[in-house]
């Protein structure tokens, strides 16, 4: 049997054809987005960018010739986290989606949480803590600003949901995806009228809302233009999809305790399942519904590949080309600290934030050293993460890591040191987009009347690389310890309640 796996990522959209017999990955493709900006904490995307660079990824996996489109089973889509797209009465988008990274609406959330009660009343009434860059705020910004196109909104979706809408012509949201609107209660599961009288009358939002489904539960069958176009048989089905963290989570067999996840994508994620509803110990871990019917204790950074990019296109590098840089510069920058936060950031809590380069002199202030001092930058910030859940009880003999920032070979080994665990990757890193395939697996069996668990699939399909396995080496653990600490006493000089 054959499954797509479609992941939305913020800076492209990629796919994976997975083959059940060959328990492997059998064809990718990917196709590039832009980002809109505004020098004002701005993100955005077009929703129907989304749908030309899924058309192109596909078409991109199919030239390979490893497969025909008639193959295919089951589709499943992740996607990007908590972009808010809004469509109206006929199902046309209303504007630009805002991203999770858009950091424009920081007023709104700090408006939301103060009628929430504070981080507690959040805690107490959602289970977690609405943060800048969740849904929520992204709607009181739209009725602020733009009434008119408030006045308009007949459905709201998250933009894996808008890709299923696209296939299959439901309006339909799972639970790990929901959960991250900042309007889910993640322990009770469904709306919470409080949140939702934040932005408006609970009654109107919760029409506006699609239905709530369980992870292993189908959204539909592809539609007749869209398996025409695509070749597709017309009997393919939609699973249910999720966030890409949730879909990294089932990639990675990250669906029971024991496992950490961490992310080198646009953003910098840390995640590891939990099978009861958590109680944080910090406001800064969000305890998500997972898409594997749990949930998924998660640190997200803002600023990880997007941010090195932007330093490593002010030398005109390429990713080689910052490797050896990088390489030429040894462990702390001789000094330099990098706070990357270019456009505000999440944990640490600072979404007005900009970013700072200190500790430089005369001596220091090279290109090898700033490129250094991103990439040191970036990681630190997800080592501030691992702390927060090091410090709830969770912990790993291993960390997975997956995403673009993977496929290095140095940054591997800095994970491994900067975070003094062992770091493997997944045979295929697209672990999202392998994640929604394995989740379309199960789907389909289950709408066959197989009914297998997630966790046997999970066995026989999210394997590990371990080829790639790397330690840590006690000598750069140490300087890497140093250079940490300096990265975080200057985080709590300028900006003391940040964590
Ligand atoms: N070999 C590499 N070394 C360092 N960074 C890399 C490498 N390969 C890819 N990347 C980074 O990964 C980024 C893409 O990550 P990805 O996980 O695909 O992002 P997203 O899913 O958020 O769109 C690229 O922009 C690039 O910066
Ligand atoms: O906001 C979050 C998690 O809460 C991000 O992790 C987004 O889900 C974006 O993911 P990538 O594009 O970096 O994969």
């Amino acid at each position: 049997m054959m499954y797509l796996g479609v992941d939305c990522g913020t800076q492209s959209t990629k796919v994976v054809v997975f083959d059940t017999q060959k328990a492997a990955v059998i064809a990718q493709g990917e196709s590039p987005h832009e980002l809109i900006g505004g020098g004002n904490g701005r993100q955005e995307q077009h929703p129907k960018w989304w749908i030309q660079a899924f058309r192109e990824a596909f078409q991109n996996a199919l030239s390979g010739g490893a497969f025909q489109a008639m193959d295919i089973d089951a589709v499943g889509v992740s996607g990007q986290q908590h972009g808010l797209v809004v469509l109206d009465d006929s199902g046309d988008v209303i504007r630009p989606a805002k991203l999770w990274c858009d950091t424009e609406t920081a007023e709104q959330n700090a408006e939301i949480v103060a009628a929430l009660g504070g981080t507690k009343g959040c805690i107490d009434t959602l289970g977690l803590a609405v943060a800048t860059g969740y849904t929520a705020s992204k709607l009181l910004w739209l009725k602020q600003n733009e009434p008119d196109n408030f006045a308009q909104v007949a459905h709201i979706l998250l933009p894996h949901d808008y890709l299923n809408y696209w296939l299959t012509g439901e309006y339909v949201m799972e639970y790990g995806d929901a959960s991250g609107t900042g309007l889910l209660d993640i322990r009770q599961r469904c709306w919470s009228d409080a949140a939702l009288a934040t932005i408006d009358d609970p009654d109107r939002l919760r029409v506006m809302l699609p239905t709530l489904i369980e992870a292993q539960q189908a959204v539909g069958t592809v539609r007749s233009e869209v398996s025409l176009e695509l070749g597709l048989r017309d009997d393919v089905l939609v699973s249910s999809g999720g966030g890409d963290n949730m879909m990294g989570a089932i990639g990675t067999g990250n669906i029971e305790q024991g496992v950490v996840t961490a992310s080198l994508g646009t953003s910098g994620t840390l995640y590891a399942y939990s099978d009861q509803a958590p109680d944080i110990k910090h406001p800064l871990i969000a305890p998500f519904c997972s898409s594997s019917n749990g949930w998924l204790l998660l640190i997200c950074t803002m600023n990880l590949t997007g941010a090195v990019n932007h330093y490593r296109d002010l030398f005109g590098w390429d990713l080689t080309q910052m490797q050896q840089a990088v390489e030429r510069s040894p462990i702390g920058a001789q000094g330099l600290t990098l706070l990357p936060f270019l456009n505000g950031e999440r944990v640490p809590a600072l979404p007005n934030s900009s970013a700072s380069l200190l500790g430089m002199n005369a001596d220091n202030l090279t290109p090898d050293n700033i490129m250094r001092s991103a990439l040191e930058g970036v990681t630190f910030g997800l080592r501030l993460g691992m702390d927060l859940l090091r410090g709830s009880g969770i912990d790993s003999q291993q960390l997975r890591l997956i995403g673009g920032g993977a496929n290095s070979p140095l940054w591997r080994q800095m994970m491994a040191d900067v975070m003094n665990c062992p770091v493997v990757c997944p045979t295929s890193t697209e672990s999202a987009a392998l994640g929604a395939a394995i989740q379309a697996h199960w789907c389909h069996l289950n709408q066959q009347g197989q009914f297998t668990s997630l966790k046997a699939l999970c066995e026989r399909f999210s394997t590990l690389n371990t080829d790639q396995a790397v330690s840590p080496n006690p000598d750069n653990v140490a300087r890497y310890e140093q250079a940490y600490q300096r990265y975080r006493q200057q985080l709590l000089a300028l900006y003391p309640e940040s964590i």
